[in-house]
């Protein structure tokens, strides 16, 4: 069993519940959390004892708040990774591919980087003090690949828009109307229920499901080309100066000024 610094890992019936643990940076992901996340859904993927994933964070405050800001402010990446790589666009693809049905317990605020974890899920059940969101604009980053096309997919062209565009966020009774989530809980009961959908999953046929999961998947599999495009634009973006005037801006606790890249 690997031991991990940034997420926790526990098998509880056929379930793996698979916990982002940074809750000091409201769960924000560096390039190391990328890493453990890639190497529990392997396992989980791995282990025949498990029939579903859950996915949360932990405390009450955050489920994921995307790319860690602060780090990005600090050294102009998210960080070492013992591969060298930050797969961020990897853990996305295996969240796809992983043959087994892959549930997100929203338990309070997705948004970035975050919110696009949970809308790669096949489920997703929310607290009903969760919040959703995109803030890519806001701090210098985008998500031109899944999180924005499937996104699309899921909500429909304009609320997409609208989500990215502006960078509000939304509350859970919102994203449940908008089709983004699939049950609100109070928080208290997020991951038992959680887990009794795990165990209802657990009953039916494992081949079933996989199938139909790669069926569901195959309908957009496309767009993992255009999320290879979209992280390497990324990375080229979030070094630059419009890029990381957003993650200082951040760090410093003040607004962002865009205004000196506007373009005819
Ligand atoms: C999440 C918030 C809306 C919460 O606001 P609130 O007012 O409730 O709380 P605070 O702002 O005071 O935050 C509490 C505490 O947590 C720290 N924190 C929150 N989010 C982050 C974060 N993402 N990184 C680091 N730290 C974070 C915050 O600083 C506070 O700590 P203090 O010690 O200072 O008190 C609000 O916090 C917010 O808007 N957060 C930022 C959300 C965000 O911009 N996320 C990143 C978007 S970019 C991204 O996710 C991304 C994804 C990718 O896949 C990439 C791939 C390749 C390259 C780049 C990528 C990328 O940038």
């Amino acid at each position: 069993m690997p031991s991990y610094e940034d997420i926790t890992y526990d098998v509880e019936g056929r379930a793996a519940i698979i916990t982002i643990n940074r809750p000091h940076r409201y769960n924000a992901f560096r390039g190391r959390t990328v890493e453990e996340l890639i190497k529990a859904f392997r396992g989980a993927w791995a282990d025949t004892g498990v029939s579903a994933i859950i996915l949360t964070g932990a405390g009450d405050k955050a489920f994921c708040t995307g790319g860690d800001v602060k780090q990005r402010a600090e050294t102009g990446d998210y960080g070492p990774t013992e591969s060298g790589m930050f797969e961020i666009g990897n853990l996305h693809k295996l969240i796809r591919d992983v043959p087994k049905p892959v549930i997100a317990a929203v338990n309070g605020i997705a948004v970035g980087g975050g919110h696009v974890l949970h809308v790669l899920c096949d489920l997703s059940i929310a607290a009903d003090t969760a919040t959703f969101g995109q803030a890519g604009p806001r701090v210098g980053s985008f998500d031109a690949g899944f999180g924005s096309a499937y996104l699309a997919r899921v909500v429909g062209e304009k609320r997409a828009r609208e989500i990215w565009y502006l960078c509000r966020q939304y509350d859970a009774a919102t994203a449940q109307q908008w089709g983004l989530v699939n049950a609100v809980v109070p928080p208290a009961d997020l991951l038992d229920e959680a887990k009794a959908w795990a165990a209802e999953i657990a009953e039916k046929s494992p081949t079933a499901l996989r199938f139909l999961k790669q069926s569901f998947n195959a309908d957009t599999d496309h767009q993992a080309g255009l999320s290879n495009l979209a992280m390497s634009a990324l990375d080229l973006f979030t070094k630059s100066p419009e890029g990381l005037e957003g993650a200082a801006a951040f760090a410093q606790k003040r607004p962002a000024d865009f205004g000196a890249y506007v373009k005819a």
